[in-house]
């Protein structure tokens, strides 16, 4: 083929915008040090040709889990070589974008003895998990038991006379079955289990427990490990070895039991300290916050390689001379551009997480435990929104490129592949909703009590108000005003969670209402999250945004962000009475005319992510749109392009084939 000359296909397009770019680029990244930082990193991993990964889809899964070992010691390495920081670490890991058991290290072990360890534990343990002189994982979930952690198997028995514990699988269902790293990299886990105590059973605790030799990395005695087998897709989360792993009775010194939250003295009593049982579920709390600011990383990816496409691709009608481009017709705008302003929406109310997961740790370490169960219900709640919508959107987005979508080398299969699990771990997402819902159910009642509603639940302050307020929309420009929007949110949710609440009365027993009620029960709870969403943006923008244009786009998405989720709940918002049928139709107009402001800043709209090509790993949202050129050379690299005639064309196609003439003679 021909080689064309590099060519920037989206210049015309680049040339359209409104505003300030390199500003956008900036509040994207959270500031000016956060966008040098991730900047720098994104170059240097992309220049590294340790970190090619385009070849993820062909590799075998032995070799793809070699390969995997092999970029995070080169990272490692790296690392250490360029004394990097905490944060510029973890964006290197990000960019490194292959998901590794250094993730469960980093991201749960550490987390994990930090949170529940005591401090001498942390002194113990902590330096080494550092210097991954050992490598950790999380072992909480069973294969008969993941959501259930209260109903886990595995038992910690404590022997008095050998100050030991006895960490046994009593049964098949009680095997740990999932956690990341566990299967072939990990030297310890800290394993969730029943802590009993001269026979009596004290419900879930963690352990430290070694795995595997630090000699030879064989399985220590009586511990039964391996990998739990291939996931969807290829390449995706199959770098990762998710385990299994069985135990036999093995002992375990009293004081690798994680302490802060029960302890168990010398002579095998149970000492409850004074912070909440809860804190054994907050390395979830602390996951949960990591996962929502992640959710607008990969959404901001896929529409990134959904938008630029749609700017190159063209069918039908006229343009110019050309056919139209895809991006001009209508109804790909109704489906991309809600999309992008998800992606701005969740990129703020991450950064609001973040801010509400750090006040709370500030607390906690305080002694001042009124803010975690909001803490809780916000983590849960967001991390099952975002995550359920960027899979959706990434799904979307393999639409909207049309046939090419399909295709690995546009690189969204992988990224859907390997995004659609964290719509099931670390909490499953109705699992997680239900937790909202049963926040708010237990907000509104104490209403009456006096307790008075903290953080994202004040508005249930005004629940008289809020139950009889009309929608202050007149006209079509009443629906740019946050505070008509953010007021109509907050009615919506409490309408919603009034009824729910009263219909929950209704039962003897509140489990029965909640069983029969929880499908409404997720409504109300997504309603609760959505509402989070839109008054984080809008506070956001309340905010000093500096550079030309800047604040004037984030306001159109803002309102888009809205105004899509009004049509998309429709049935909500006027069952609920909080606006009418022509408050509704208003909306529509104003989406479409946002649609038109939209467009020629679309592209740098999602430039102003500042990924590179070999982040997004797509021959569709290359940042030049010279797409045709090199879908042809990714095609060409396949390995069934490699030999003319393909193998087995002898045994298999030629006796076909020759068959078939035979019977044409007949
Ligand atoms: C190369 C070098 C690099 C260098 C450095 C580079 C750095 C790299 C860094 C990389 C970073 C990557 C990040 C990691 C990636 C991770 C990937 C994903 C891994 C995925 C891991 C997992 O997948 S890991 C398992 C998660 N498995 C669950 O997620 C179970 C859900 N299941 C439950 O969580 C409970 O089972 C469930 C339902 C609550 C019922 O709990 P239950 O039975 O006790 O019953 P109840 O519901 O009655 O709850 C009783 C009361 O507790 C309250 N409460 C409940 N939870 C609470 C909580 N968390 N905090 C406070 N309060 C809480 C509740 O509100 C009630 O309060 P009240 O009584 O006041 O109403
Ligand atoms: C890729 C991946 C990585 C993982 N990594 C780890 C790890 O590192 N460490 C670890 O410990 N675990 C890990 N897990 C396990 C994960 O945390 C669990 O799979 C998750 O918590 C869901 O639990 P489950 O599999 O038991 O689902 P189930 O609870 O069995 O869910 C099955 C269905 O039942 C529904 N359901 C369950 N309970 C209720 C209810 N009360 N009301 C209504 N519906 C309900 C769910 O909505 C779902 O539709 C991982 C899982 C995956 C997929």
């Amino acid at each position: 083929m021909e080689a064309e000359a590099a060519v920037d296909y989206l210049v015309d397009e680049r040339s359209k915008a409104q505003f300030d770019i390199d500003a956008m680029k900036i509040i994207w990244a959270g500031g000016k040090h956060e966008f040098e930082v991730s900047d720098r990193m994104a170059r240097l991993v992309a220049s590294d040709p340790v970190f090619r990964k385009d070849n993820r889809a062909i590799l075998d899964r032995k070799e793809l889990f070699k390969n995997t070992l092999r970029k995070a010691a080169h990272a490692w390495k790296r690392i250490i070589e360029l004394r990097l920081s905490e944060q510029e670490a973890s964006k290197l890991r990000f960019f490194v974008d292959e998901p590794a058991y250094t993730d469960l290290h980093w991201g749960m072990f550490i987390p994990v003895i930090k949170g529940q360890g005591t401090e001498e534990q942390r002194k113990k343990w902590l330096p080494m998990a550092y210097r991954m002189q050992i490598i950790g994982c999380y072992a909480q979930t069973e294969l008969g038991h993941g959501s259930n952690v209260q109903g886990l198997e595995t038992t910690a028995t404590f022997d008095p006379e050998l100050d030991e514990f006895v960490i046994h699988s009593p049964t098949l269902t009680s095997s740990k079955w999932w956690p990341g790293g566990l299967g072939r990299a990990s030297t310890h886990a800290v394993v969730f289990a029943r802590l009993i105590t001269d026979g009596k059973d004290h419900g879930i605790n963690g352990f430290i427990v070694q795995l595997r030799s630090l000699d030879d990395h064989l399985p220590l005695p009586g511990i039964i490990i391996g990998d739990i087998g291939m996931k969807f897709g290829n390449g995706a989360y199959n770098t990762m070895d998710n385990g299994f792993l069985r135990f036999d009775h093995v002992r375990i010194p009293r004081d690798q039991m994680l302490m802060r939250v029960k302890q168990v003295t010398r002579e095998g009593k149970v000492v409850q300290s004074d912070v909440p049982w809860q804190l054994l579920y907050g390395t979830m709390v602390y996951v949960r916050q990591t996962i929502v600011a992640d959710a607008s990383c990969a959404l901001s990816r896929a529409v990134c390689i959904a938008t630029r496409y749609s700017a190159v691709r063209r069918q039908f009608g006229s343009q110019n001379g050309h056919e139209t481009q895809v991006i001009d017709y209508r109804t790909q705008q109704s489906r991309l551009f809600p999309l992008l302003a998800s992606a701005y929406a969740f990129r703020f109310v991450g950064e609001w997480l973040k801010w509400l997961y750090m006040d709370v740790t500030q607390r906690l370490q305080a002694r001042d435990f009124s803010t975690l169960p909001e803490a809780h219900a916000c983590t849960a709640g967001l991390k099952s929104l975002t995550t359920s919508v960027t899979a959706d959107a990434i799904e979307e987005c393999r639409k909207l490129c049309g046939g090419h979508g399909y295709l690995c080398s546009s690189g969204l299969p992988e990224l859907f592949a390997v995004y659609v699990p964290a719509c099931t771990y670390e909490g499953d997402n109705i699992v997680l909703l239900l937790q909202v819902a049963r926040f708010l159910m237990k907000t509104v009642s104490q209403l009456g009590s006096g307790e008075r509603p903290v953080g994202t639940t004040t508005y249930l302050l005004r629940l008289e108000h809020l139950l009889q307020c009309p929608c202050d929309v007149q006209g079509a420009e009443d629906w740019l005003k946050p505070d008509v929007v953010v007021q109509l949110f907050e009615a919506r949710s409490a309408r919603m969670t009034v009824a729910c609440a009263k219909s929950l009365s209704k039962f003897s027993k509140p489990e029965d209402g909640f069983m029969d009620l929880s499908a409404d029960l997720v409504s109300v709870a997504t309603a609760h999250c959505q509402l989070i969403v839109v008054s984080k943006f809008v506070e956001k923008l309340q905010q000093d945004i500096p550079g030309e244009g800047v604040k004037q786009q984030l306001e159109a998405l803002c309102s888009i962000y809205a105004l899509s989720l009004l049509k998309k709940h429709l049935g909500d918002f006027l069952s609920t009475s909080c606006i009418t049928s022509k408050q509704a139709s208003l909306a529509n107009d104003v989406l479409r005319s946002l649609y038109s402001q939209v467009r020629p800043n679309a592209i740098a709209l999602v430039d102003a992510f500042n990924y590179t090509d070999h982040f997004l790993g797509s021959v569709l949202g290359r940042y030049d749109g010279n797409v045709y050129p090199k879908l042809y050379e990714e095609a060409l690299k396949d390995p069934l392009n490699e030999s003319v005639v393909p193998d087995g064309y002898h045994e298999y196609l030629q006796p076909v084939l020759k068959q078939r003439l035979r019977t044409a003679r007949l």
